[in-house]
């Protein structure tokens, strides 16, 4: 069994539980009473400038717990209030001690948009989604098979909200493009071994057509990663342990923003 294969095995035993509680009817009723998604594409999508998305993460299966964050809120406060275009919520229990609460804390924080970052596998987790305020839901192509995938996205997209497909292979960014992925995150980080290469994005970026946001995962220390990023043709980057582990996340958030905001400084795009 994959990492993967036991997150999303976990994740499903979670869900019934949830889903017992709760049914679809009183979420799509919760859903109905929260503001509309924020729009998405032009934020993380402009032609100088690389968007900064910045990751409330507890803990991790590569590298177990990350930071004790009491107040997301306030952390996600202090990622907004250094630039963040956007703010990713690890919503996952049992490897990221992650929640649909942090979530809800976080939305009611930020004016930015929210990323449930999950791994989300059935509708009911997209209505989950949007009954808690988020904008922009996680699919990962690896854990959905074509036609699963192809409906989750047009699921999020049918309740305002943007889809981030996320890829680790060229046969992968063709099947999110195929399932009308117009945000496409690849993923540095190899899920089998959890290792991370950085000169993935490199490889993956010229598949994506130049209309879909490219969005660099995972392994961001710093400006000059947000550089390197940039020279490959990211519009935006997600950073997590760089940022919880940081005694100055608003100053750091500044920083990578500062990095991906001067193309002088990472030249042409390709
Ligand atoms: O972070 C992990 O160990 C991990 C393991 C298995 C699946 C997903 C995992 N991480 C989720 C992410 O994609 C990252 O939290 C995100 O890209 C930020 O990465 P980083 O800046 O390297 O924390």
């Amino acid at each position: 069994m994959t990492v993967l294969d036991d997150i999303v095995a976990g994740v499903r035993e979670d869900l019934a539980v949830r889903q017992a509680a709760t049914s679809l009817d009183e979420l799509k009723e919760r859903a109905a009473r929260v503001p509309g998604a924020l729009e998405v594409v032009s934020r993380l999508k402009a032609d100088d400038a690389v968007a900064v998305i910045a990751e409330v993460k507890r803990s991790s299966p590569s590298k177990g717990a990350l930071a004790a964050i009491s107040d997301p809120a306030e952390l996600a406060g202090e990622y907004e209030k250094g630039g963040a275009a956007a703010i990713s919520v690890l919503t996952e229990q049992r490897r990221f001690n992650g929640s649909l609460a942090d979530l809800d804390a976080v939305r009611a924080r930020v004016d930015v948009p929210v990323l449930r970052k999950d791994f989300v596998v059935t509708p009911y987790q997209v209505w989950e989604a949007r009954a808690h305020g988020a904008d922009i839901v996680l699919l990962i192509v690896a854990a959905l098979e074509q036609t699963v995938l192809t409906s989750l996205v047009e699921r999020v997209h049918s309740l305002g909200m943007t889809a981030l497909v996320e890829v680790h292979t060229i046969d992968e960014v063709s099947r999110a493009l195929d399932a009308g992925a117009r945000v496409v995150g690849v993923n540095s980080r190899d899920l089998k071994t959890l290792d991370v290469d950085r000169t993935t994005f490199a490889r993956l970026a010229p598949a994506i057509p130049d209309e879909v946001v490219r969005i660099a995962e995972s392994g961001v220390r710093g400006p000059h990663d947000v550089m390197d990023y940039a020279r490959s043709g990211a519009h935006a980057v997600l950073v997590g342990e760089a940022l919880v582990t940081d005694d100055a996340p608003r100053a750091s958030v500044a920083d990578l923003v500062a990095a991906g905001s001067h193309p002088s400084l990472w030249s042409v795009r390709p």
